[in-house]
């Protein structure tokens, strides 16, 4: 049958429908847009007026407050002055000096950020993390709710408590073995960076104390290492050029969610094996021993299927623990012999101390293996650690305020906290000159002087929490420090490491490419910005707060 040809009315009509349709499709996204446009901007109106409204009430914040860019742009400017890896609070050095009087100032980091609390103040970082308690931000790493957390915390605490700890000693010094045999093979071998080598040691031990499983990471790299300084890689408080990137999401999800799930399901079934009695139960499976029997089961642990629930628990506990004690143990590893490396007379008086406990001709592995309670004995060396955990804390606290709660500044305003952050900055309430004498020296014997003493700073005035005070502290605290202790019971009288930037910087630079050599040449390239506090092995941005280039060193025998 032929096809009757259009008419051209009919033609007319079908084109004014396509035009009419265009129009609402032009209309619709129009109005959308316009909509979505209007709805931030009554956002950004009323996050912007409360904070005015604090700043009349008298709440400190740095000048430079803008309605459009609230404190972004204050804070760009002070990062444009450090090194483009510099940890964020470096930026706040010289408004934490300037808000000396009430040790707490707000930042507005709208949109980007939550308008935050920076608080200096230990007597505010007390009221924030044991008086109040604040609860942890929604969109944090390690959050998660109320109910879920006091369920975890309290079948994993007896796994972390410092009798168990001790138990898990033997395990630590088998990782620590194998780090010695890295370490000697770099003796005498040129640069290299220590932060890597810490970071897989760290890794190995979290995973083999609280799971089980040897992953071995130390000698090559393991895939659930490589998922996370892989997500690492693209994680960032701050840095525009990570947290505008398309790909972000993308990756941490690919990483974060589906490759790390799939993994650590692998990973989280604690094995039975033979050997099981004559070792000390990794947390993990002394966590489920305690499930057992909160659930009345009858079965005995080798011939029990892990329940759903429990391994959903294990699985995410595992990736929190990994999240949360990597990256921070493994820069205190770092740190701890940096500070010795400038401290020859601590480290003088280190070594002595590990002389007296382990004496100078039997090796120290087996020692700990048989009396691992031997770790007590070393006050000095504590002293050193706890020390450097005070200048490079690696970890920070972030609290959500809440409608009930004001925190009240040094100069006695109540700050209502509803819509804000407070964040405790270690770095700041540790080196508070106010209430640590020679807040800025490495001193570890103020750690061993009596209440009355000039260097003494009671626990009780809450200004030394590295691994945070409160409900919500750090439950891998006993782990580390005795991870710490072994690590230097080990090492500290084999090698000495010393820092080698001056060497990193000159071999950096002869590899740059051509045409950064023709602009450098020229003058056309800036000259990087100075470290904060003249220091080369600043911390750094990376989760952890890791030194500067992951801390290029040489090791030579002592
Ligand atoms: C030098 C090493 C470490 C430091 C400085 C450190 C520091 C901290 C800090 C400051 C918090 C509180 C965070 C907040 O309030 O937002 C925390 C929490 C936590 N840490 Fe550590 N940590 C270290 C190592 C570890 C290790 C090795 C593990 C596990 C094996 C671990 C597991 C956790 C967990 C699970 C939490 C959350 C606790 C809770 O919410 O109840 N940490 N840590």
């Amino acid at each position: 049958m032929a096809m009757m040809e259009p008419s051209r009315d009919d033609v007319k009509a079908i084109e004014h429908s396509d035009a009419m349709t265009n129009q609402k499709i032009v209309f619709t996204v129009g109005a959308s847009l316009f909509s979505a446009i209007v709805y931030v901007l009554h956002i950004g109106y009323q996050r912007r007026s409360r904070i005015y409204r604090l700043r009349k009430q008298g709440v400190a914040m740095p000048p430079g407050w803008s309605w459009w860019f609230g404190h972004l742009r204050v804070l760009h400017q002070k990062l444009q002055q450090l090194p483009p890896d510099a940890n964020v609070y470096m930026a706040m050095e010289d408004m934490v000096s300037d808000h000396a009087d009430a040790e707490v100032f707000l930042m507005d980091l709208w949109p980007v950020f939550a308008p935050t609390l920076m608080i200096s103040s230990p007597e505010i970082a007390m009221q924030a993390s044991v008086k109040y308690d604040l609860p942890k931000p929604r969109d944090h790493l390690i959050t998660m709710n109320e109910q879920q957390w006091k369920m975890w915390r309290s079948l994993f605490s007896s796994g972390f408590s410092a009798g168990h700890m001790l138990s898990l000693v033997p395990t630590i010094v088998d990782s620590v073995e194998v780090f010695c045999e890295i370490l000697r093979e770099r003796v005498d071998k040129g640069v290299f960076q220590l932060d890597d080598m810490a970071a897989n040691l760290a890794m190995d031990i979290i995973t083999k104390t609280t799971l089980d499983t040897d992953l071995n990471n130390q000698r090559s790299e393991h895939e659930i290492s490589h998922a996370l300084n892989t997500i690492l890689d693209w994680h960032s408080f701050w840095g525009p050029r990570i947290l505008l990137n398309p790909l972000r999401p993308v990756v941490q999800w690919y990483y974060g969610r589906k490759r790390f799930e799939e993994m650590k399901r692998e990973t989280a079934t604690p094995t039975s094996n033979a050997d099981r009695p004559k070792k000390a139960k990794s947390v993990v499976a002394l966590a489920l021993e305690q499930y057992i029997a909160s659930q009345s089961h009858t079965t005995s642990l080798p011939d029990l299927q892990l329940d759903t629930s429990f391994a959903a628990i294990a699985s995410n506990q595992i990736r929190l623990f990994i999240f949360a004690g990597n990256d921070t143990t493994a820069a205190t590893i770092v740190y701890t012999y940096h500070l010795l490396s400038l401290h020859p007379s601590a480290l003088s008086t280190l070594r002595a101390e590990l002389d007296s406990v382990f004496g100078t001709s039997a090796p120290v592995a087996p020692q700990l293996r048989a009396n691992s309670a031997l770790l007590n004995q070393c006050a000095y060396t504590l002293a050193v650690i706890k020390e450097t955990l005070r200048l490079y804390p690696p970890a920070s606290s972030l609290r959500e305020g809440t409608r009930a709660v004001s925190l009240v500044d040094r100069n006695g305003t109540a700050i209502p906290t509803e819509g804000l952050n407070a964040t405790l900055m270690h770095r700041f309430i540790h080196s508070n000159a106010r209430v640590w004498p020679r807040a800025l020296d490495f001193l570890p014997e103020r750690w061993l002087v009596a209440p009355g003493h000039a260097l003494h700073v009671p626990a009780a005035r809450g200004a030394y929490r590295p691994f945070e005070l409160g409900p919500r502290n750090c439950i891998g605290q006993t782990l580390v420090l005795n991870e710490l202790r072994v690590v230097l019971a080990m090492t500290a009288r084999t090698f000495h490491v010393a820092p080698a930037y001056e060497e990193w910087d000159a071999i950096c630079a002869a590899n740059q490419g051509v045409a950064r050599t023709l602009a450098t040449k020229l003058g056309l390239t800036r000259d990087a910005p100075k470290p904060p506090r003249g220091e080369r092995a600043y911390q750094t941005s990376r989760s952890g707060a890791h030194p500067a280039e992951r801390y290029p060193c040489r090791v030579t025998l002592v």
